[in-house]
């Protein structure tokens, strides 16, 4: 066997694993579970009612029901598989369930795209409740694109295997292309190099450096020049935004998927609302209309039945089927007519394999996002390409994996990373930075990005008056414990909390309430651990201990590292948690995580944590050695003392 083979066939097994790892951890949530125990799970609603039904678009019927035990946990999220149940005498059994995708969750009520035509009588009942699925399909998905890659049949794929991830070297063109006025020099350069690739380009884009800006002009001089393109990233989130500013430069984007898992925003661009918007689309209804009026019709007949009732039924349903066939046609026509006048189609990784693309082959496959995907899910658009260009940083977040034992044996390392790994001239990297100032920016500079980076002109102005950029408070000593949550198991430490908060607190009355408010400026707070983003929450949003944070709640988000990928904020307060004498820092370990938390501020980084558990780490030993070097190191003590 050769080693690409050798490889994708280990790939295989790992995603197998993942898989069952991922069943068994949604198994021991759900089966032999008692539906109290789901719920506490937060992966059941029990009970609740409908509010409301109504046809939305793309005639699919939708329901809005709401939890009646409002203390419940939730763990629903739009673009999840659900399936109704009712645990009512008689209407328990298994056949009386209905599945839906949610379009929208709020605290106590959700929208769900039902997968039927009309509500089935038994979800009128009292007792009924909603489970969340699991989504086996992407799995399906991704084991059939590895396995076409495994034994590939067609001669492009063939080769983009071996380019990608095997010896042979990527060709390239030497054309020079018109450099962009909008775009800065290794942003040009990204371009140009992806202009000339012919099988692979990647641009590597670190925090803030333009990367949605260069992807999104690439893309557009790919369909200046009449290329097919499809756009793809891992998540439906980051598919919405891509088509958002596609739409927004004026490129004609079609984006596949369930209504139900896209954006409100962008909801025009779909296949349901095209064909809506379509000038033939009048007719479609009306043909739709007459099938219902001749089965209804047809139906008259069902008491009586003598010979002639049976012809005329006959004849009936024979007008049917001769109008669906109509009907099937006119709308196959407005699909054709729809992807003919498309410049780009867009879709998740696992998106790519809709029956709408079946047969179909794009001269540039473009993956954001590439370094938050499963190998196997960014195989699913390569199967397509004739040329594929990834986006991403592989120093950023990786993807989230299950399996611990599939993880350590590389199913976090991603194709991108993999490719810029073997193929590193295949890559740009985007060096003008315009988010941080450059103190802020400086210490991933050098510890991820190899002292590349430059701080763009206008991050000179990211400051606030009379405030250091700077800030590491040290509670070494200080006696904060941190603890693991009793349910969830995550980590907590409520003394480094409170201090946060508090610290939070004067640091805005000292800049300014008024200050903040005229500016718009934003506050972010990022505690590594779910257990202390409750914490923190739970303080500044439901406790009046904290009136001016409380005021502020529109401008301040609380959230993990992974929640703030992709974000920035005016001041970022990094709640570290981990303090015990053990030296233990769990997932702190990770530095691609720490690289996003310390990458968010524009203005001012303040980090607080306890220097001696996390310094025994050579990753926190550096950061806190550059705090110091920059003046900005503190002891929780000064603050205690006052
Ligand atoms: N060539 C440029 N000249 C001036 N400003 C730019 C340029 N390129 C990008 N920017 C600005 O930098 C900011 C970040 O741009 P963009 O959203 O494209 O970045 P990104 O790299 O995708 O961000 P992220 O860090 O979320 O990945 C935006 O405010 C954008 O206007």
């Amino acid at each position: 066997m050769d080693k690409v083979t050798e490889e994708l066939k280990k790939g295989l097994k790992l995603l197998k694993q993942e898989w069952q790892e991922d069943l068994a951890q949604y198994k021991k949530k759900f089966l032999n579970t008692s539906l109290a125990d789901k719920k506490k799970e937060g992966i059941t609603w029990h009970p609740i009612q409908v509010k409301k039904t109504k046809i939305g678009m793309g005639e699919r019927l939708l329901v809005e029901i709401e939890k009646l035990d409002q203390s419940q946990n939730s763990s629903f999220h739009s673009g999840k598989s659900v399936a109704f149940f009712s645990t009512q005498d008689g209407y328990a059994s298994s056949e009386n369930r209905v599945n839906g995708v949610i379009n929208q969750v709020k605290k106590d009520s959700m929208i769900v795209t039902l997968q039927a035509d009309e509500l089935p009588d038994w979800m009128d009942s009292s007792r009924l409740g909603v489970d969340l699925l699991f989504d086996e399909a992407s799995y399906r998905e991704m084991e059939f694109a590895l396995k076409k890659v495994i034994s590939p049949e067609n001669q492009r794929l063939k080769e983009l295997r071996e380019i990608l991830i095997g010896d042979r070297a990527a060709a390239f063109s030497d054309l020079s292309r018109r450099a962009s006025e909008h775009l800065n020099f290794s942003q040009n350069q990204a371009c140009q190099k992806i202009a000339n690739a012919k099988d692979v380009a990647i641009i590597h884009g670190p925090p803030g450096t333009g990367k949605t800006t260069t992807l999104i002009r690439a893309i557009s001089e790919a369909t200046d020049k009449g290329l097919s393109v499809l756009v793809c990233a891992p998540s439906n989130a980051a598919v919405d935004l891509l088509v958002e500013k596609l739409t927004d430069s004026g490129i004609s984007t079609l984006r596949l998927g369930h209504p139900a898992r896209v954006e409100e925003k962008i909801l025009n661009q779909t296949l349901d609302a095209k064909t809506a918007n379509h000038e033939s689309y009048r007719d479609l209804k009306k043909l739709r209309k007459d099938i219902n009026q001749y089965l209804k019709l047809a139906k008259q007949y069902k008491r009586n039945f003598g010979p002639e009732e049976r012809r005329q039924r006959k004849l009936l349903f024979d007008e049917v089927g001769r109008i669906r066939e109509a009907a099937k046609h006119l709308e196959e026509y407005i699909s054709f007519d729809i992807f003919q006048k498309t410049q780009v189609f867009a879709s998740t990784l696992v998106g790519a394999s809709s029956h709408h693309l079946r047969g179909m082959t794009f001269d540039v496959v473009f993956i954001d996002e590439a370094a938050q995907g499963l190998e196997a899910a960014t195989w699913i658009p390569i199967l397509k390409a004739k040329k594929v260009v990834f986006a991403g940083d592989h120093l950023q977040l990786p993807p989230t994996i299950k399996s611990f034992e599939a993880a350590k044996e590389g199913l976090a390392i991603t194709l991108m990373e993999k490719v810029i790994q073997r193929k590193p001239l295949v890559a740009e990297l985007l060096q003008m930075q315009y988010r941080m100032k450059a103190e802020i920016m400086g210490f991933s500079n050098e510890y991820f990005y190899g002292g590349k980076l430059l701080a763009a002109e206008n991050t000179k102005q990211h400051f606030f008056e009379d405030e250091s950029i700077l800030e590491w408070i040290d509670t070494a000593g200080a006696g904060y414990t941190d603890r693991q949550e009793e349910e969830s198991l995550s980590t907590f430490n409520p003394e480094e909390a409170l201090f946060a908060c508090k610290y939070l607190n004067e640091l805005i009355k000292r800049i300014g309430i008024s200050k903040f408010k005229e500016n718009g400026w934003t506050i972010g707070l990022i505690a590594p651990y779910s257990a202390q983003v409750r914490h923190l929450r739970s303080l500044i949003f439901e406790s009046f201990d904290f009136p001016n944070l409380k005021a502020f709640a529109d401008l301040i988000t609380i959230d993990t590292v992974d929640g703030f990928q992709g974000q920035e904020r005016d001041l970022m307060l990094i709640s570290l948690t981990r303090s015990n004498e053990r030296g233990e820092i769990g997932f702190l370990a990770d530095e691609r995580r720490m690289n996003v938390a310390i990458t968010r501020a524009k203005r001012k980084l303040v980090l607080i944590g306890d220097s001696s558990t996390l310094a025994v780490n050579p990753f926190f030993d550096s950061l806190l050695g550059y705090f110091e070097e920059k003046g900005g190191y503190r002891s929780v003590w000064e603050f205690l003392v006052n």
